[in-house]
């Protein structure tokens, strides 16, 4: 992907084994949301197939939509419409049954701890708010991939342990999951498989064994990523 002539990305390829608990890791910038953006049909590729259990998402999309779950990094969502009527909308948007729609609304908004704002539009929710009613818009219609883009940024530690059993569930469930994350704890926790990405290449992918070897993932993000960073000299002023 080629912004006003800056290459950005450069040929990933990825392949998300079915059933899979995916993370993609990578310094700032790497290129980590304009991939998850192209392959979820959020950002035409200018070249390149993205394919959806086998339906090729930019020739059909409706039909690999139907079968993806996301969690957009920058979600717009109707601001003045609750998060109960956001649900509803996109629920029957989706051309899903009304009562369906009703009772995933309510459990997702249980669940996720949204039930005491039933009163307060979008435009009022926190930033960990509008993450949780974003994932819920992701999970509405039942997908089989979810793909979310830093799904626990700005979460509490409460919603972020009820997120992770809903995702555990969905993959045990035979659900894949596509997640990035800055958090290397978490993404050792829950994922089985992880890429990193650097400088808009794929720098390792595989197995999180595989990845992170006999050390921590975050020991192999910073040797795939480059040498860390030490602040020697500079910022003088810093210091009172
Ligand atoms: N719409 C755009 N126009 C111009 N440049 C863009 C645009 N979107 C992204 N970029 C650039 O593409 C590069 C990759 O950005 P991207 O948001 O994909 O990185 P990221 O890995 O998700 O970063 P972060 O971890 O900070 O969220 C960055 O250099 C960014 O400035």
């Amino acid at each position: 992907m080629t912004f006003a002539g800056r290459t950005v990305v450069h040929g990933i390829g990825l392949r998300v084994p079915s059933g899979t608990f995916f993370g993609l890791v990578g310094p700032n910038g790497a290129g980590k949301t304009t991939s998850l953006s192209m392959a979820t049909g959020l950002l035409r590729p200018q070249a390149g197939t993205v394919r959806v259990f086998g339906v090729d998402l930019w020739r059909d999309p409706a039909r690999a939509k139907a079968m993806l779950g996301v969690l957009p990094d920058d979600l717009a969502l109707p601001e003045r419409l609750t998060g109960r009527e956001v649900l509803t909308y996109l629920g029957l948007l989706y051309g899903m049954d009304k009562q369906v729609v009703a009772e995933r609304a309510q459990e997702l908004l249980a669940l996720l701890g949204l039930l005491e704002a039933e009163r307060t539009p979008v435009a009022g929710y926190s930033a960990g708010m509008r993450k949780k009613i974003g994932l819920a818009t992701a999970l509405l219609h039942g997908p089989q991939l979810l793909v979310l883009d830093e799904p626990f940024e700005a979460v509490d530690p409460v919603s972020a342990a009820t997120i992770r059993a809903i995702l555990r569930r969905f993959v045990d469930s035979g659900g894949s999951v596509v997640v990035s994350s800055h958090e290397m704890a978490l993404v050792e926790r829950l994922c089985d498989h992880v890429a990193v990405i650097v400088d808009g290449k794929v720098a390792a992918a595989g197995s999180l064994h595989q990845i992170r070897g006999a050390g921590s993932l975050e020991d192999a993000f910073i040797r795939l990523a480059g040498a860390e960073n030490t602040v020697t000299g500079g910022l003088s002023w810093l210091s009172s």
